[in-house]
């Protein structure tokens, strides 16, 4: 399928309550090469931005670099890829990010809350999970989260590097309709246009084949961007595997989303699905099933109309599990009725079988879902 649909009817298209836009701001953008100052008037511009999706229904949540390029200037460090000097100037640069942030997007009656992550906070099951909640009550909040990597704790060997990747884990954690790579190019050529003046412009992309990565060079280097089209084109197989689209444009406009929404020109790549039907293929397809919950058959029934499996359907666990842990769903009879990710660990669920959802908060002490597993967890064949 090709993009058929102008960028406005994209927008459109998309936007109902909840629906989500992840924005990828790197360095080369936010910081200006010849004073190594953040560019304070564009980054206003991208405020406005947010407030543009906000008004069509959408919540936002950006992905900022910046925070060693801001610290390298205050600390007079010269260039050099010594991972202790990039931590220690992410470390000072990162207060300077989130502060100008913080004001900009606060003159716009806008909250913003930092939220810096490691690979494995969107690795490890644990983790993910805890990161996702917290970024999703933000946004229930109306606050805009804006993340980077924590790179004054991240390893060497287990660090994103580069926030395309990391932009588009945190699309597909938060189930992102579609991610914006904001980048000093309109999007990508067949080969790196910097090099090859005969490199063709490709405006969609429905697969990432080898022939779309072989066409991925790095960056010139300019002194802040770090990944090239290499680390977008795998940002892009991540977005879409989750069903989340993704368009790389340039951001070196004022206000480039809406000049994208009005026709500026990017490379669209296709998610496939939606992020909704992404997970429940995930979630079908696992073997690795941590335990069951037997039901009865008034939660049968529930289930096979579409509902949330409620805790006061249990009859009985199985197993040892923790929250987010995938389990199959069985009937009394032992017919296979569909698995899905618990809200709950063993440990809780065992105190809530049967019990209706308003005494949850009385047994556990404190307030949790109201659902065992929600509708949008859960998948019966
Ligand atoms: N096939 C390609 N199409 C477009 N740009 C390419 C391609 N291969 C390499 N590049 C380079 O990637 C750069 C964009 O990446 P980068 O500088 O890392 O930006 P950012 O700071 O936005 O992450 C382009 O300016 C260009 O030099
Ligand atoms: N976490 C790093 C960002 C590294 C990075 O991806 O930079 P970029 O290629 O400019 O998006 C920082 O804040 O400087």
């Amino acid at each position: 399928m090709t993009k058929i649909l102008s960028n406005a009817d994209l927008i459109a298209r998309h936007s109902t309550t909840g629906s989500r836009i992840t924005l990828k701001i790197g360095s080369a953008l936010l910081i200006d090469p010849e004073t190594g100052q953040l560019r304070k008037a564009w980054l206003k511009s991208i405020a406005r931005d947010v407030v543009f999706l906000r008004q069509k229904g959408y919540q936002v949540i950006i992905v900022s670099s910046g925070a060693i390029g801001l610290g390298r200037k205050i600390l007079n460090l010269p260039p050099s890829r010594k991972l202790e000097d990039s931590q220690a100037a992410a470390a000072v640069g990162q207060i300077e990010l989130a502060t100008a942030y913080r004001s900009i997007l606060g003159d716009l009656d806008i909250p913003m809350a930092q939220v810096l992550l490691t690979y494995g906070d969107t690795e490890e099951r644990r983790r993910y999970l805890n990161a996702r909640t917290t970024i999703n009550r933000l946004l229930e909040l109306g606050v805009v989260p804006v993340i980077n990597e924590n790179d004054t704790v991240a390893t060497d060997e287990v660090r994103y590097g580069d926030n395309d990747r990391l932009a588009a884990r945190v699309a597909s954690m938060c189930e992102a309709d579609c991610l914006f790579l904001l980048s000093d190019i309109d999007g990508l050529y067949s080969a790196n246009p910097h090099k090859d003046p005969a490199a063709r412009f490709i405006a969609t992309v429905e697969t990432v084949t080898p022939e779309i990565e072989a066409m991925a060079g790095a960056p010139i280097s300019t002194g802040f961007g770090t990944g090239g089209m290499v680390t977008k084109i795998a940002a892009a197989k991540i977005a879409s595997a989750s069903g989340c689209h993704m368009v790389i444009t340039n951001g070196t406009v004022e206000a480039p989303i809406q000049a994208w929404h009005d026709g500026a020109r990017g490379t669209w790549f296709q998610g496939s699905g939606s992020p909704l039907a992404a997970k429940k293929k995930w979630i079908g397809a696992s073997l690795d099933i941590a335990g069951s919950l037997i039901i009865d058959a008034g939660a049968v029934k529930a289930l096979h109309s579409g509902k949330s499996l409620l805790p006061a359907g249990i009859v009985r666990i199985e197993g040892q599990f923790e929250r987010g842990d995938i389990l199959q769903v069985i009937a009394i009879d032992g017919t296979l009725i569909g698995q899905g990710l618990t809200a709950y660990g063993s440990h809780e669920a065992i105190k809530l079988i049967g019990h209706r959802s308003h005494e949850i908060e009385q047994i556990l002490g404190y307030t949790g879902r109201n659902e065992m597993i929600h509708r949008n967890d859960l998948v019966t064949p």
